[in-house]
């Protein structure tokens, strides 16, 4: 395109749908990590006081960057919301929030706190009564999987995202026929709550769609075709990228470019959920945990989803009566889950210790021998190992560990005592009870208890899959290549290996009759 073009293009995005983020977000500590998701999908955004439309910046029509992003040397994390500020001012004026309360001070706070949870606040213990349990762990167990079997999708919202996606695909195929584009993060591992927000990646053969013109072509693009609304463009970090909401499912939606790191990241978390039983629901648990209390958000120093994962399968795969068989993890979260807040609320040294994830195996690595974490300017934080970069510490922008440390403890002191409670009560008094309550809430529309992943087929998943099944294709061709010098092509074709129909393509026959296959999700070969 050209000069002129450009400038067209950038112009045709001025209007107040499109902004740009002027605030770096950096603080003392350089944390810059930029989460950017608005707390509530559908509510306005609240920084328009610090962003303006395009058009109020002169310098975009020169071609210039504005955005003051430039020291960010962070990755751009992305986390979801479907709980509204007024929703959570709303529950700590009705002091509902009685983990603040559990927290601030006596045992008789702490313990009127955990008695007194209001059955409404907890809709998935409708229907769903296990008061009759003997063992109170049993009981807790059958909630946390009561729990996720709420927040799990049902057949309309998977369809909802691939079609949505499949939307966005063919807009870029279109505006960039040697383009695709590719899904990752929680959607692509089925890690996702009902307001996450999905996260894509534009790949191209060019490799040459990273910088601040490709932004603009798209977000005009996109736009024109009605495809985004209240777009944000950050040009100039580390990973630039496009956010939007997508105006027919009011999904929030992340472009970022040329990178595969998180392709590569959904593919290892998925091996893990395959081969860690209980990692999928204690992931959830943990992040509908930290989500109701404002500290997911990696902008405002809370735990984004991507460490939670980390931390989960890091607890799991190191915890002694898991690992030596003594407990099935599945028929024991209740207890998991206690642990993990015991751990990280009141035992953990985030001091002296970092997680690492090398090689896939995760371990404790102690701080002093992580050479890339120094020097080190606040110790009392959480440091874990990207598994895809071990110099890369995935939750540096943490810096509210303190906060996210109290609520963990907090949570473990409501869980035991209220497991203890309702141990001591009559079967009668335990009727309608729920022991998660106080500590799980979720605040969202009223849901239903289908899962239905095993209907509808989730196409960031198969797509995903196939990107990774091609790329070794690639590289065993190429290894062949370099055995061959090119050469001859016959023999390459011999060498490929039968094509396995993978667990998700054979699951795809029975679910076939619930397909909604028409919604041009196909991803290019590349
Ligand atoms: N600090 C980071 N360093 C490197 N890669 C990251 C980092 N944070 C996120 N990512 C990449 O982005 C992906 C999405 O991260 P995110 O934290 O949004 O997790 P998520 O599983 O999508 O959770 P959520 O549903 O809360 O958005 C990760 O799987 C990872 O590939
Ligand atoms: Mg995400």
């Amino acid at each position: 395109m050209s000069a002129v073009g450009q400038v067209e293009s950038e112009r045709s995005l001025a209007d107040h749908d499109v902004i740009l983020l002027e605030d770096s977000s950096d603080n003392s500590e350089g944390f810059d990590d930029y989460d950017g998701h608005f707390d509530n999908p559908t509510e306005p955004t609240t920084k328009q006081s610090s962003v303006a439309p395009v058009s109020e910046y002169p310098q975009i029509e020169k071609g210039v960057v504005i955005n003051q992003l430039s020291n960010n040397d962070d990755f751009i994390s992305l986390s979801d919301s479907e709980e509204s500020d007024g929703e959570k001012e709303k529950e700590e004026k009705d002091g509902t929030n009685v983990e603040a309360a559990a927290l601030s001070g006596d045992n008789a706070t702490k313990k009127q706190a955990a008695v007194t949870p209001a059955a409404g606040d907890y809709p998935w213990i409708t229907n769903h009564d296990h008061s009759k349990q003997k063992e109170i762990a049993d009981w807790l167990t059958l909630e946390v999987k009561d729990f996720i079997s709420y927040i799990s999708p049902n057949r309309v919202e998977i369809k909802q995202r691939n079609t949505t996606i499949g939307k966005i695909r063919a807009a870029v195929s279109e505006l960039w026929p040697d383009a695709d584009l590719h899904v990752f993060g929680s959607y692509a591992t089925d890690l996702y709550l009902p307001g996450s927000d999905i996260d894509c990646v534009v790949n191209s053969k060019g490799g040459d769609k990273e910088n601040q013109s490709s932004l603009y072509k798209l977000a005009t693009h996109l736009k024109k075709n009605g495809l985004a609304t209240e777009i944000e463009i950050i040009a100039k970090a580390r990973v630039p990228i496009i956010k939007f909401v997508e105006p027919e499912s009011r999904i929030h939606i992340d472009v970022s470019f040329e990178r595969i790191n998180g392709l590569e990241a959904a593919k290892l978390i998925r091996e893990w959920l395959e081969s860690t039983p209980g990692l999928r629901e204690l992931v959830l648990i943990i992040k509908q945990f930290l989500h109701s209390r404002r500290l997911n958000n990696v902008h405002t120093g809370g735990l984004g989803g991507f460490s939670i994962i980390c931390l989960v399968y890091s607890f799991l795969s190191m915890h002694p009566r898991v690992i030596t068989n003594e407990i099935d993890p599945i028929d024991n979260l209740g207890v998991l889950l206690i642990d993990f807040f015991e751990l990280y609320g009141k035992n953990f040294g985030y001091d002296d210790v970092a997680i690492s994830l090398s090689n896939g195996v995760p371990s404790y690595l102690p701080k002093r021998e992580w050479r890339e974490l120094h020097p080190i300017r606040n110790s009392f934080a959480l440091a874990i190992q990207d598994p895809g970069d071990r110099a890369n510490n995935i939750s540096r922008g943490t810096f509210n560990i303190r906060d996210i440390k109290k609520a963990f403890a907090g949570a473990f002191d409501l869980l035991t005592i209220r497991c203890y409670e309702l141990d001591q009560a009559l079967f009668s008094e335990r009727v309608g009870k729920s022991i998660l309550g106080n500590v799980i809430k979720y605040k969202g529309k009223q849901r239903d208890f289908k899962d239905e992943r095993n209907l509808v087929l989730n196409k960031a998943i198969i797509e995903n899959e196939d990107f990774h099944k091609k790329r070794s294709r690639t590289d065993d061709d190429d290894e062949l290549d370099k055995h061959n010098d090119g050469k001859p092509e016959k023999k390459r074709s011999k060498t490929k290996k039968p094509k396995k129909t993978s667990k998700r393509r054979s699951q795809a026959s029975q679910v076939e009759a619930y397909q909604e296959d028409n919604d041009d999700y196909n991803p290019q070969e590349y």
